[in-house]
């Protein structure tokens, strides 16, 4: 299977312009759309960005591939042979937005969202045809992490999920697929973490900045080389029965949002898009940010296939 020659993105902000520029990248003719003039304007560069760390990671360009960027979601839509749903994560706006992607294009259309973990056949609810709804969970930045998760919900037609997996592999990404439950699996294991250290920050246990050089040195180097399921048998499995039995009670078990977030959300200091939110940055200093993990994610990529291959 190759990559579909026309598809459409719908919504570009974080996760658009990554997801088309991958998909350019290998032949498409991508039509980004948004209902936002200025997202649009800011998805160029972002596009332009993805684009240069592509050629720093060596993939190569398939000819007739192409982003334009379409503020009428019929004229992005026209012609589709893949739709990718990428708007806010909020589950009545998803069902609209389906909602009028599945009447505007043919019945035989892949229509994928990109949803954090929103279950399936939740957001299928509302479809005329939701056996063409498919998960397809890319992993930011889209154009960089070669995984996606590909979620079948309840109604899905197990072709819709076979060609996914294909247009997946036919990326050069691996596809992971798996049983629908909330946050999928990436953003299940990605969240325990999370919680988990933002309690210790709460608590006061460690700073922020030591958190982050702990999980990247301690946890994220040795992950990435291994997985946690080989690295129980590294470990040994009585170690971990003898600490999880001690440990395990007393991890966090927050079950609503993390107090610390609530109050930055609440004074709209979101992180690097807003340049003020766990870290404050400096003018100019969010580019240079996310130049670092650009560059950081392509070397440690490439270093990573050596052993791994994608
Ligand atoms: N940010 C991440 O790290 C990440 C990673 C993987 C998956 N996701 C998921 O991907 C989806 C998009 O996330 P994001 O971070 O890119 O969000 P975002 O808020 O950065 O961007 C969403 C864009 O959608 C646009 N939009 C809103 N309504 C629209 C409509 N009706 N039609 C077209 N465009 C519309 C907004 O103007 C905005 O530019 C969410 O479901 C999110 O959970 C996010
Ligand atoms: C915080 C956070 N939440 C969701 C996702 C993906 O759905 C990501 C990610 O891909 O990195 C994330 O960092």
């Amino acid at each position: 299977m190759n990559v579909p020659g026309i598809c459409a993105v719908i919504g570009s902000g974080t996760m658009g312009p990554g997801i088309a520029a991958l998909l350019a990248r290998h032949g498409s003719e991508v039509r980004l759309n948004d209902i936002s003039q200025e997202a649009l304007d800011r998805a160029e560069s972002a596009c332009t960005a993805a684009s240069g760390a592509l050629d720093q990671l060596g993939t190569p360009v398939t000819e007739g591939g192409s982003v334009s960027f379409e503020l009428d979601a019929a004229a992005a839509l026209d012609g589709a042979e893949l739709v990718i749903e990428a708007v806010p994560e909020e589950i009545g706006l998803k069902r609209r937005v389906l909602e009028r992607i599945e009447a505007a294009v043919g019945t035989g259309v892949v229509i994928a969202t990109n949803t954090s973990g929103i279950p399936i056949s939740d957001m299928a609810a509302a479809m005329a045809h939701p056996q063409r709804l498919v998960g397809m969970h890319w992993s930011n930045p889209p154009h960089l992490i070669p995984m996606i998760e590909v979620i079948r919900g309840e109604r899905t037609d197990p072709a819709v999920e076979t060609a996914t997996v294909a247009i997946v592999e036919a990326l050069g990404y691996k596809a992971v697929v798996e049983k629908e439950v909330p946050g999928f699996v990436e953003n299940r294991v990605l969240y325990a973490i999370m919680r988990e250290c933002l309690s210790l920050v709460e608590q006061g246990v460690a700073s922020q900045e030591d958190i982050d050089t702990c999980v990247k040195w301690g946890i994220g180097y040795k992950l990435a080389v291994i997985g946690p399921m080989r690295l129980l048998d590294m470990a040994g499995l009585d170690i971990y029965s003898s600490v999880s039995g001690y440990l395990n009670p007393d991890l966090s078990d927050e079950k609503g949002i993390s107090p610390l977030v609530t109050k930055l959300t609440e004074q709209n200091r979101l992180g690097m898009k807003t340049e003020d939110g766990m870290y404050p940055y400096a003018e100019g200093e969010v580019a240079a940010k996310r130049a670092d993990i650009l560059r950081g994610l392509v070397t440690v990529r490439k270093a990573l296939s050596e052993i791994t291959p994608v």
